[in-house]
């Protein structure tokens, strides 16, 4: 489905990728780990067209889709959800959420499936609160519930335990294992192989912007 191929990026001097390839076939979800600098966020902002690769090619479906920008990628499927969550902080997470949705439905569907929504994911307590006052694990899981609206073919999520007390990694855990088992591709990156277990069904490796083990 998603085909990487001889992908290198340089930032000035610094190589921070060297010539990575894999594939991910459709339903399949990707471990991506490694210490931190070792490209994994770079390597995913270039699947998701918010990076451009210096060379070396994409193509989703055979088709290429190198240095797409980011909204073309959005409405072909791959969604990236960033690291750091990029949530409005004045508005509510509702709001956040039907920001999203107003992209498919009307602006009064978007704020009755967005609250249904948060209801699903058990976040209907945050619903009206604004962003700037919810936790950081509610933060990240509104984050990976908006990449999910965008009803995506391929999601990369970024570090989504980064950072969680063991509670909160629990939490998104199960809402990651619950996407896996409706059979979304996804690709998950993670510092540490060992909380990607039972979750990710291929592990690949980076190293310095090289895939090290696959
Ligand atoms: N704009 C930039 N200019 C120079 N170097 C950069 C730039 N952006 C990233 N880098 C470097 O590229 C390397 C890879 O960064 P990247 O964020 O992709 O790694 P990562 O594996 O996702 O790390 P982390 O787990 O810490 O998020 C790092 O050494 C980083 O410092």
């Amino acid at each position: 489905m998603l085909k990487v191929r001889n992908v290198s990026k340089s930032k000035g001097r610094v190589m921070i990728l060297k010539n990575v390839s894999f594939d991910l076939e459709e339903g399949e979800t990707l471990g991506l780990f490694g210490p931190n600098g070792s490209g994994k966020s770079t390597l995913m902002k270039i699947i998701a067209g918010i990076e451009k690769p210096s060379c070396g090619k994409v193509f989703l479906d055979d088709l290429n889709v190198t240095a797409l920008p980011p909204e073309k990628m959005v409405k072909l499927g791959v969604v990236y959800a960033f690291q750091i969550p990029r949530n409005f902080r004045e508005m509510t997470a509702l709001e956040n959420l039907a920001v999203v949705l107003m992209n498919y439905h009307s602006v009064e569907e978007s704020f009755e499936l967005a609250r249904k929504m948060l209801k699903e994911w058990g976040l209907e307590y945050i619903a009206d609160r604004k962003v700037e006052f919810i936790s950081h694990g509610e933060s990240r899981l509104l984050e990976i519930l908006k990449a999910y609206a965008t009803n995506p073919r391929v999601l990369l999520l970024d570090e989504p335990f980064a950072g969680l007390d063991v509670e909160n990694v629990f939490r998104v855990r199960e809402k990651v294992e619950k996407l896996k088992e409706e059979g979304l591709t996804m690709i998950i990156t993670s510092h540490r192989k060992r909380i990607l277990a039972n979750l990710a069904d291929r592990f690949l490796k980076m190293e310095g912007g090289k895939i090290v083990e696959s």
